[in-house]
């Protein structure tokens, strides 16, 4: 691994993979496309990230940037605000967000899901707090609450029909959620590396575990739920008709 660390100020940007297809939530639009009160699941992450003021700017990786809708959405806000070509796989797409983003001088990058757009400003802060001091980055997740059973394989593969076979010790375990924020060179390496269609490397910090390195664990939330099946929806935009009401009274 060739990056080293400088002694500059940081220059964080954000990057935010939209390029999926979302086949698992099986929505007439990708999932980061459905609405709520008017705004898109994009929307209300990209103004997400943007809460902290540490974020200079924003750079979104999806199918076509060259849509109406997003020569739209850059208009709002032209000097944050970005479309870059997505790939084939979400790796791609966030190594496209962070050469974009390293053209612009960025150091560090946060990467974040188009489809969590619940993302409470008070984790946002902590997590940039730490990937900002730890040279290994740091990542947003929570401690599995629940127990956790191992299912028996079926051999006929009836998925409906799930059994257990053991209990598993869920003590050190922890759920995964983005933002994710690493010095931008490093990760990029570490994905070239890891390859960026590698079916392990599911979130950035795999990259860099494959690298040697022991990304920090930062207490999330669980309203940082991502969409990814049409119940999760359900939830994410009871939560955003909820904020959307708290923000409207106190104005
Ligand atoms: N080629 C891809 C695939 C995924 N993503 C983005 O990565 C985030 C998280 O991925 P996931 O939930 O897996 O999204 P999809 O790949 O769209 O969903 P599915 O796996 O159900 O098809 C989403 O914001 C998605 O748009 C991306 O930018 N480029
Ligand atoms: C990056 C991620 O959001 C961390 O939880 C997640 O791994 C990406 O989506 P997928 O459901 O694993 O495809």
């Amino acid at each position: 691994m060739k990056a080293s660390v400088s002694n500059d100020p940081p220059s964080l940007m954000a990057v935010i993979p939209a390029a999926g297809n979302g086949s698992r939530m099986q929505s007439r639009v990708p999932k980061q496309f459905l609405t709520v009160a008017d705004k898109t699941l994009l929307e209300y992450s990209i103004e997400a990230v943007c809460r902290d003021s540490r974020v200079e700017q924003v750079f979104i990786a999806v199918s076509n940037p060259d849509t109406d809708y997003f020569v739209e959405l850059k208009q709002k806000q032209p000097t944050k605000v970005h479309f870059v070509k997505g790939g084939n796989s979400r790796a791609e797409s966030v190594l496209a967000g962070i050469k974009a983003a390293t053209s612009q001088g960025a150091t560090h990058v946060l990467v974040h899901d188009a489809a969590r757009p619940c993302l409470p400003e008070t984790a946002l802060k902590r997590v940039i707090d730490e990937g900002l001091k730890d040279p290994q980055g740091a990542i947003l997740a929570i401690p599995v609450r629940d127990s956790l059973k191992r299912a028996v394989v079926s051999s006929q593969g009836d998925k409906g029909s799930a059994h257990i076979e053991s209990s598993v010790e869920r003590e050190a375990l922890w759920q995964a959620q983005t933002p994710q924020v690493f010095n931008a060179e490093r990760l990029q390496q570490a994905i070239e590396h890891m390859g960026a269609l590698n079916p392990q490397l599911t979130d950035e910090a795999s990259a860099m575990q494959w690298c040697g390195f022991q990304p920090a664990l930062i207490p999330g939330s669980i309203r940082n739920l991502k969409v990814t099946h049409p119940e999760d929806f359900e939830c994410v935009r009871d939560w955003l008709l909820v904020i959307n009401n708290k923000e409207e009274s106190r104005s």
